[in-house]
């Protein structure tokens, strides 16, 4: 399957909000009007027929006959396709729904806007609204879509904040599996040192993906873990050194201690690193995450992000939203539980899933 197909499959709940949500506004117009004027001597046969202008059966040169394929595929002629006038009240309907996906108010307001120009009283078909939302969309996700950029110093050192549950973890192991297969030589810090249950998973994914996991005692300093962690990275040569760090957002002064402690106890080793610092968040907070750049971009020097759980959750919308305000580079999004299921972020194929456009 292509990515493109699991990534739409993933998708489903906010591909099909957006998905079924256009069709039904293109087809409303047509519930309002049954009998749609196919020619000028046909009159209308009620006056609510007649206060229902908008949608009409626009024939598109159709061929006398249908093509083989298309008699053979039972295709809709093109003369069949519902049509909607792009006005102000189907612009609204627009806003509303990509609003209701969680894309913000202001990222709405533009998308629809730049979609709209030039094509103010055209006729639409849903498909050619969503295929015209997703360049939309695009054009805001291409600057943004980056992968993590890897370095010639060695360790890089990755340090991965984000609030408790947003997918730190996972994401870790999912990328220490990748950057392994790709021939690098990797080690884990375990930086959550005040929860044992986030140590022994962190140790799963290390197991799962064949690198090395240093830990600490519970409760132990995890700047202290950082610094042994930076000596065992040096002395064994390895490329890339993932950091894993607390989310206890609940105690912002203390978390913005924790992590500015290891950041300068990192760099008693090198002045130069972190090399990049990855907020995770998680897709289904919706607006919840742009906040959550708000506040980790003043306790920490936030480089770049990683979207989890863009699978099943008719939230994805916030990822255009993120683009839009703050345009970090967003390095992967994570579709799934699995150890490979971190992907990495193609703005045309996640508009195009995300609209329900066909690609
Ligand atoms: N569906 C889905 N679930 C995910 C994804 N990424 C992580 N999860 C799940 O989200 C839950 C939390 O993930 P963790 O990696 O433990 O999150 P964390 O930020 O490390 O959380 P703490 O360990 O509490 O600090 C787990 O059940 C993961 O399996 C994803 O991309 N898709």
């Amino acid at each position: 399957m292509s990515f493109f197909k699991k990534l739409k499959n993933r998708l489903v709940k906010s591909s099909s909000k957006l998905d079924e949500g256009l069709d039904a506004i293109v087809a409303e117009t047509v519930e309002a009007q049954p009998e749609v004027v196919a020619s000028p001597e046909v009159q209308p046969a009620s006056p609510q027929e007649v206060a229902a202008p908008k949608i009409e059966e626009v024939v598109v040169s159709a061929p006398a006959k249908p093509s083989l394929m298309g008699r053979i595929l039972g295709r809709e002629s093109e003369k069949n396709i519902p049509r909607r006038e792009l006005d102000d009240e189907m612009l609204e309907r627009l806003e509303e729904l990509l609003i209701s996906a969680d894309m913000g108010v202001d990222t709405a307001l533009r998308v629809t806007a730049n979609m709209a120009e030039g094509r103010f009283g055209k006729k639409l078909s849903s498909a050619e609204i969503k295929s015209l939302l997703a360049d939309e969309i695009t054009c805001i996700m291409e600057p943004v879509a980056k992968p993590l950029p890897i370095y010639t110093k060695k360790p890089q050192v990755v340090l991965v904040v984000g609030v408790n549950g947003s997918g730190k973890t996972t994401t870790i192991g999912k990328l220490a599996s990748q950057f392994k297969a790709a021939g690098m030589n990797v080690v884990i810090a375990a930086g959550d040192t005040f929860r044992a249950a986030a140590v022994e998973q962190l140790q799963v994914w290390g197991e799962r993906a064949g690198v090395p996991v240093l830990t600490a005692p519970e409760g132990s300093d995890p700047a202290s873990l950082a610094f042994d962690a930076m000596t065992k990275a040096e002395a064994d040569g390895a490329d890339l050194l993932l950091i894993d760090t607390a989310g206890r957002l609940q105690n912002r002064a203390d978390l913005m201690e924790e992590l500015a402690k290891i950041v300068r106890v990192i760099q008693k080793k090198d002045p130069t690193a972190p090399h990049n610092t990855l907020l995770v968040l998680d897709a289904t907070t919706g607006q919840n995450a742009l906040n959550q750049v708000g506040t980790f971009q003043q306790l920490a020097d936030v480089s770049g992000l990683v979207m989890t759980k863009l699978d099943g959750t008719a939230k994805g919308g916030v990822l255009v939203a993120l683009a839009d305000k703050f345009g970090l580079p967003i390095h992967a999004i994570g579709v799934g539980e699995q150890i490979d299921d971190l992907a990495a972020f193609d703005p045309e194929e996640f508009a195009r899933a995300l609209t329900g456009a066909d690609i």
